[in-house]
């Protein structure tokens, strides 16, 4: 047996596609371009990488996108000013402050300043709130994207076990939120209603756990980690890591040993990570019909 590659790049480039029609649409009634602005303090390589991937998805679907770079050693309350003039800007309608933050700065501060009609990332208590409440304003990129490669490939989570591995508030505890209600805002009830186990560092058996899953997501920033034993023949297994090693670029499991288990899996690059950036893409796009007045 060997496995279907969940790949990521035909499901992003479709709905960048269905994206890019809606922001035609929305230009033409409102004489209003969508944009994303992207807050980069620092120079971390992988920062780079992904925030110029976002620039080329918002020229991609016709959206602008403004870039703030900013030094390293940049104070709390410059950071802080900065946001409240995006805030205030009405020419912006999506504000991302790319994380990781250097080690000074309060990220918890700085993202609860993000007004909550401009949060693309649903990072801000409120979203989070109204998102564990399932009346969300905004989906979470990541796990968003997680749902949309489920849905292109007729994956659906309704009964199913699905096991997260790791409990972070970018992917496990939103995804695990959104796979647990009773309907997924975007793709039906369908993909919603599994049984979800979020499992950690301090899971014990933790083999025990994932070999009951049908739909397996690693999310724990460690290479290579899910090994082909932990996984049930046929599971499908989404890989949410990416870890620059010596040999590249590779995911949370062993891919190349899982293909001969899973029933599916996702590649990294090219699985997930095209999908955050596309489902921020949606996000931008909903963020500037909110704040149009509709
Ligand atoms: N405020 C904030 N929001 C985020 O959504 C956010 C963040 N901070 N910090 C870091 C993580 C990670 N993330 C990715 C974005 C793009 C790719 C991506 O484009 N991946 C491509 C290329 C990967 C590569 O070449 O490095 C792929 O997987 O094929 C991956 C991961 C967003 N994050
Ligand atoms: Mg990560």
């Amino acid at each position: 047996m060997t496995a279907t590659i969940l790949d990521g790049k035909t499901v992003s480039a479709a709905l960048q596609d269905d994206i890019a029609q809606r922001v035609e649409q929305f230009k033409a009634k409102t004489g209003v371009t969508p944009c994303l602005a992207a807050v980069l303090v620092g120079e971390d390589p992988a920062s780079q990488v992904y925030v110029r991937n976002k620039e080329r998805a918002c020229a991609k679907v016709g959206m602008t996108s403004q870039l703030f770079r900013r030094a390293e050693d940049i104070s709390q309350a410059d950071l802080l000013a900065l946001v409240q003039q995006l805030n205030q800007d009405d020419n912006v309608n999506g504000i991302l402050v790319q994380l990781p933050l250097p080690k000074h700065l309060d990220a918890s501060e700085v993202l609860d300043a993000i007004d909550p009609r401009k949060d693309v990332d649903c990072f801000h208590p409120s979203n989070v709130g109204l998102l564990s409440q399932g009346r969300p304003n905004f989906l979470p990129c990541t796990p968003h994207g997680v749902v949309q490669i489920l849905k292109h490939f007729d994956l659906p989570t309704a009964g199913k076990n699905v096991v997260i591995l790791g409990r972070s508030d970018i992917v496990g505890k939103p995804l695990a939120l959104m796979l647990m209600q009773r309907t997924s805002q975007t793709c039906g009830s369908d993909y919603a209603n599994a049984t979800v186990t979020v499992a950690h560092s301090r899971t014990p058996n933790l083999k025990e756990l994932t070999l009951q899953a049908d739909i397996l997501v690693a999310a724990i920033g460690v290479a290579k980690f899910v090994t082909a034993d932990m996984v049930k023949p046929g599971a499908v297994v989404v890989d949410v890591g990416i870890n620059r090693t010596d040999d590249g670029l590779c995911g949370d499991v062993d891919y190349d040993a899982l293909l001969q288990v899973a029933g599916a899996v996702t590649p990294v690059p090219g699985g997930v990570g095209r999908l955050t950036v596309t489902m921020l893409m949606e996000n931008t796009l909903q963020a500037a019909m909110i704040q149009a007045g509709g």
